[in-house]
């Protein structure tokens, strides 16, 4: 018996259409401005695909294509000026950038009203905090966003049960933490220090694999019926054949599971959407409350 799959298409169309439907009641045109540094040919097709949403979206799109060499201060300048002008609603800055260049004074630099990508400490703080404003969401990071309405999308339960995410960068596995916390989930967050990863893993109900090592998750590591969500990306190039997309999770784990996200066509299509309704928010916010 194979998994379920959680295709990401169908959930990302209904994020993208609401994103729509809100973009069109602003006097504004949200505009979400890119940032990216370097030529790291993956991040030149996500880019891509982020303008291509927009653009079917509604929301405006400018790409600031920065050499390899640009200085920490030079960005700091561009940032300033994207801050300081109110026809900006978004920010995002590409990661990774080119090794030279710190990130968190970039993240700390992006006004907190355009931090599209949920990475500014304010937003951030906001995020792990339990007080919702209910009539001015937090700007949270766009992967564990997709995540949880990928999961809703699809009907499955997060509220009282068992989540285990499995790494804890700043991009993905700790604000995943957050979202599944928020969402009542009980959470416990691994990473390649825990002590028999297997074990905390089959406790899962909900695994959310978020590793950036291709297919650490085996079978034996999957509680039998549990969710998967494989948040993992890798290009992998054989010898004369096409280069392939995989993920975090062993194809075997499909023997196992109840339900499982593919890669591609799982995470990643809601990564984009979150993208632009992130970018809808942020413009919302800006033009009808002007509150950081
Ligand atoms: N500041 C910043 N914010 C990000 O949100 C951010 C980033 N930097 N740097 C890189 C990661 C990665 N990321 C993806 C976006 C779309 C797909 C996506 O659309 N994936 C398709 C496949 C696309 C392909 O062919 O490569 C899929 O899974 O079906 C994947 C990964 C956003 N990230």
């Amino acid at each position: 018996m194979g998994a379920r799959v959680l295709a990401g298409a169908s959930a990302a169309g209904a994020l993208l259409t609401q994103a729509s439907r809100r973009a069109s009641s602003l006097s504004i045109r949200p505009h979400l401005v890119l940032i990216r540094a370097g030529t790291d040919p993956a991040s030149l097709s996500y880019i891509r695909g982020k303008q291509r949403q927009a653009e079917i979206t509604g929301l405006r799109t400018t790409v600031h294509a920065l050499p390899e060499s640009v200085t920490l201060p030079e960005l700091l300048t561009l940032l300033a000026t994207l801050n300081a002008d109110s026809g900006v609603h978004g920010i995002l800055v590409q990661l990774p950038l080119p090794p030279h260049l710190p990130v968190a004074p970039l993240h700390e630099a992006v006004d907190p009203r355009k931090d599209v990508d949920g990475f500014h400490p304010l937003n951030v703080g906001r995020l792990w905090s339990g007080t919702r404003a209910v009539d001015a969401p937090v700007l949270a990071p766009c992967t564990p966003l997709g995540v949880l309405a990928l999961l809703r999308h699809h009907g499955i339960p997060v509220a009282g049960r068992r989540a285990v995410v499995v790494g804890r960068s700043d991009i993905v596995g700790r604000p995943m933490a957050a979202v599944l916390l928020g969402a009542d989930a009980t959470v416990t967050v691994v990473h390649r220090r825990s002590t028999d990863l297997a074990a905390l893993t089959r406790e899962a109900d909900v695994l959310v694999v978020a590793a950036g090592q291709p297919w650490l998750i085996t079978a034996d590591m999957v509680r039998p019926g549990a969710t998967v969500v494989d948040v993992g990306i890798h290009r992998i190039s054989g010898e004369g054949q096409p280069v392939r997309l995989t993920g975090d999770v062993h194809p075997e784990v499909a023997g196992v599971a109840g339900a499982l996200t593919p890669v591609p066509g799982g995470v990643g299509p809601l990564t984009v959407a979150q993208l632009m309704l992130n970018t809808v928010l942020a413009a919302e916010r800006q033009v009808n409350w002007n509150v950081v």
